[in-house]
């Protein structure tokens, strides 16, 4: 953070705690700001710092409610979870709530700090209608009697406590998350095309992930989210699940990884895809996590200690969905009670 940003990264006000967030390289660049959900633009802080925002792409973020408020939005979409058990052959809406939180912020791009679960700009028609995106929709839809019984959360926020809810709710590790994302106006969205292309080798997902900020370890741990859902024709041109238990999270991908007999077929939509005689499939992304050294190394290490797979995606999904955003250390991470918890 540079001098400027420090100094003016924080200011309190009566019902709310602002902070700067965002791009490192804006050294004297100035201040640009975006008010959380434009409730407070005549101030007089807006008005000192506003000659300070030119195009700096700095956000400021605010966060208005306390941990009770989230924990009421977490039950919200936890209770509907369990509602509408039946949707997509009765895997339920999990494994969509938790791929909607990566594409919204695995769009993050770290040389300028655009994307990013930041802005919520999943909600315009351009990141919505991204080819790799297709079938998120269900998860929007989901979540919009929750946006309208809650209408004060921003989008980010809103998109990434339900993939925190999806993956605790499915008996996956806890996920401390931060609240304080701020919808940002539609010339924010970031261009199609940033999210990975599953068709590709290891050394492609490596370097992807590099965009991103991400070593071998918190990539391998990520991909383990694979246990969850499936692929489907009509979205990816891929078809079929990852395993067998495809709403419980667990680390059965990477024993699934080292232990089936996969077999390279093109599938129907005519794309490359590893199946096996028990009717699973494997990405050529996800095979590309055994083809190489390093990273079968961690899938082993995961195989055999789902502890260490919990403990790891924990830490990789919260900097996946805070990436590119700076909390002020006196913002403190919710740890939400599941639904089983609390009866
Ligand atoms: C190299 C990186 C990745 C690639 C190429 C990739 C690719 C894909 C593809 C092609 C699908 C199928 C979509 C469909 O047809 O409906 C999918 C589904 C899914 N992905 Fe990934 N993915 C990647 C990383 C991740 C990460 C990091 C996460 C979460 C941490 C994740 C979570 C999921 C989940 C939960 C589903 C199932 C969705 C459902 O059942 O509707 N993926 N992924």
């Amino acid at each position: 953070m540079s001098a400027i940003g420090s100094t003016f990264s924080r200011a309190f006000s009566k019902n709310s705690i602002y902070l700067l967030a965002g791009a490192t390289t804006a050294v004297g660049a100035g201040v640009a700001f975006n008010k959380y959900q434009n409730n407070n633009r005549n101030n007089s802080r807006w008005k000192i710092w506003a000659p300070l925002a030119a195009g700096t792409g700095l956000h400021l973020a605010e966060v208005q409610k306390g941990p009770e408020d989230y924990q009421k939005i977490y039950n919200a979409i936890a209770t509907k979870l369990r509602d509408e058990d039946e949707y997509d052959n009765y895997i339920g809406y999990g494994p969509v709530l938790v791929r909607l939180a990566w594409h919204v912020s695995g769009t993050f791009e770290k040389s300028d700090n655009s994307g990013g679960s930041f802005g919520g700009t999943y909600r315009f028609k351009k990141e919505m209608n991204d080819p790799s995106n297709k079938g998120l929709q269900n998860g929007f839809k989901f979540l919009s009697p929750i946006q309208k019984e809650f209408p004060w959360i921003s989008h980010g926020d809103l998109y990434t406590l339900a993939g925190v809810t999806a993956i605790q709710e499915m008996q996956g590790p806890k996920i401390p998350w931060k609240a304080g994302r701020v919808d940002q106006p539609e010339d924010k969205t970031p261009d199609n095309g940033r999210l990975p292309d599953a068709s590709k080798d290891a050394s492609y997902v490596r370097n992807f992930y590099k965009r991103m900020n991400f070593n071998d370890r918190e990539v391998v741990a990520l991909l383990g989210a694979h246990a969850l859902g499936k692929t489907h024709y009509d979205n990816s041109g891929f078809e079929g699940p990852w395993g067998a238990a495809t709403n419980t999270f667990s680390n059965e991908y990477f024993n699934n990884l080292l232990n089936e007999n996969w077999k390279l077929e093109k599938n129907e939509a005519g794309n490359m895809q590893y199946n096996n005689d028990k009717g699973y499939m494997m990405l050529p992304t996800d095979m590309a996590l055994v083809q190489d050294p390093n990273y079968k190394k961690i899938v082993k290490e995961y195989a055999e200690n789902e502890k260490a797979f919990f403990s790891d995606f924990s830490k990789a999904f919260t900097k996946l969905i805070e990436n590119g955003i700076e909390f002020p250390k006196d913002i403190k991470a919710t740890t939400f009670k599941t639904l089983d918890e609390q009866e």
